[in-house]
């Protein structure tokens, strides 16, 4: 029988164990060579890489002289969230679009040119003829944001002007990814819950008239039908994940790759690469499995000292998936509160009454509140530990049911107009190649040729 070239081989392993031996670096040179690991100072703020015009996150006030922590505040082109959620909820229409021409142009639209925008994502809101049934539906896989990255890989091939860096056409190339990927993911899931799930293939079309959270859930559901409020939800939870500064892992990807002078398709795939990672966007599905682990392992869930103690093995590396996280837990930046976190949980919170899910509410309630103790108590923490965005998102996702393999995808859909702000942004002001220094700590070596080793 034919090996499988994904089995490891037993000579792999061993050297696998030279890798370790030889790539292994002392600590100690990491502060002999002032090296900011993470690219962060040693108080864990980030290195300064670039400047932006997109949005500001804050998580710290001088108070007399002092740096203090402070309630987390983020701006999307100088506005607050908060009230940026407020304006469209007063006004009873949908966010994502108001918001995507508000980062992508700088400006709030005034009623025409947001009805010209909308209409503008609709048009382009199409895939080229038989991309379904020659893409989409080839190998299907549970791993919707590598389909993702595929879809977009492959989109490029039909583009005429794939490698063209004018404005023009990175706008264009931007709206036509941000218009289309609603459709790149939900097809792929329906893809794999057909062929590895058994379940009925449905390939809905969007409809030019609905917003793009309607249109997910339209093209999710059997019967293309959804309420008002589970619509609103999940544009509010896009609108809470379109932007986060340019030192976020996928967007800081996003202006890397764009500096190297190469396509939006190839950016756009190296930033979901990297959204995809636990300690990134893939925290929402982890966060998601541990709450269920913790259910299964914990005999009394009421109980708090039971709880702490079960988080504890987890931080130990002992429970869950053993990488010593406890997701949905923690900021590079927030300290007190993740601004977003706080909006999501005012919603949920509602929610969760409505679906008579108040007690799974209680439980994610109890967790934030015991997690950052216990990771206080296991690690050197200097800035303080809150929930971050990601701990009620795919609760959302589930009260929505929305399936797993979709939470990530979410996040990708609405993240994609923050990439692309961000890659116009490169491509106005910087014209340099994003290049840092690894210094070499090994020193000269002799070549020893074949026969003498
Ligand atoms: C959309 C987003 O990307 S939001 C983030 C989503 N990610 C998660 O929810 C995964 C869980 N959280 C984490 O892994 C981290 O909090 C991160 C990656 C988000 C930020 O990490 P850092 O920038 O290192 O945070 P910070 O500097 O405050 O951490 C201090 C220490 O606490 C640890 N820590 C922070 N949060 C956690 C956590 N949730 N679980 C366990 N340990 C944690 C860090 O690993 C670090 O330990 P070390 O000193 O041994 O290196
Ligand atoms: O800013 C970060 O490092 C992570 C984050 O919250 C995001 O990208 O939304």
């Amino acid at each position: 029988m034919k090996k499988s070239p994904f089995k490891i081989q037993e000579n792999v392993q061993r050297l696998s164990e030279v890798c370790l031996k030889n790539s292994k670096i002392d600590n100690v040179h990491y502060s002999e060579y002032d090296v900011k690991k993470g690219l962060r100072d040693l108080d864990g703020r980030g290195v300064l890489a670039g400047l932006t015009n997109i949005s500001m996150i804050q998580s710290q006030k001088m108070i007399d002289g002092k740096l203090t922590a402070c309630e987390g505040v983020l701006q999307y082109r100088g506005i607050d969230i908060k009230e940026l959620v407020a304006g469209f909820q007063k006004g009873q229409y949908f966010g994502f679009e108001e918001i995507t021409y508000l980062l992508l142009f700088g400006e709030l639209p005034t009623k025409v040119q947001l009805k010209e925008f909308r209409q503008l994502l609709a048009d382009k809101r199409t895939l080229p003829k038989n991309y379904v049934r020659d893409v989409i539906m080839k190998s299907p896989s549970k791993d919707i944001m590598n389909q993702l990255s595929r879809s977009v890989l492959t989109l490029a091939s039909y583009d005429p002007n794939v490698s063209d860096l004018s404005i023009e056409n990175v706008l264009n190339q931007s709206l036509l990814l941000i218009s289309v990927f609603p459709l790149l993911a939900v097809y792929s899931y329906q893809a794999y819950a057909h062929s590895k799930l058994r379940k009925s293939l449905y390939i809905h079309n969007p409809d030019p008239k609905l917003s793009t959270a309607e249109n997910i859930l339209r093209l999710l559901r059997p019967d293309k039908k959804f309420t008002e409020i589970e619509a609103q939800i999940l544009d509010l939870a896009l609108v809470l994940h379109m932007e986060h500064g340019g030192g976020n892992n996928s967007t800081f990807t996003n202006h890397v790759v764009t500096s190297s002078g190469t396509d939006t398709y190839a950016t756009v795939a190296a930033s979901l690469s990297s959204l995809k990672g636990s300690k990134h966007g893939g925290a929402n599905i982890k966060v998601t499995e541990m709450m269920r682990d913790i259910k299964e392992n914990v005999e009394d869930i009421c109980d708090e000292q039971q709880l702490s103690e079960y988080l504890a093995k987890i931080l130990r590396k002992e429970a869950f998936d053993k990488k010593g996280l406890i997701y949905g837990m923690g900021h590079a930046v927030y300290s007190i509160s993740d601004p977003r976190a706080d909006l999501f949980r005012t919603f949920v919170g509602k929610l969760a009454d409505d679906k008579g899910l108040h007690d799974e509410f209680e439980f994610y309630a109890k967790i934030e509140r015991l997690a950052p103790k216990v990771i206080a108590s296991e690690r050197n923490i200097y800035k303080g530990v809150s929930a971050n965005v990601d701990f009620y998102s795919g609760f959302v996702y589930h009260m929505l049911g929305l399936p797993d393999e979709l939470y990530t995808p979410i996040f990708a859909i609405a993240r994609i107009v923050g990439w692309s702000a961000h890659r116009i942004e490169e491509l106005i002001n910087m014209n340099k190649i994003i290049r840092p220094a690894y210094e070499s700590v090994l020193g000269d070596r002799n070549y020893v040729e074949i026969e003498e080793r």
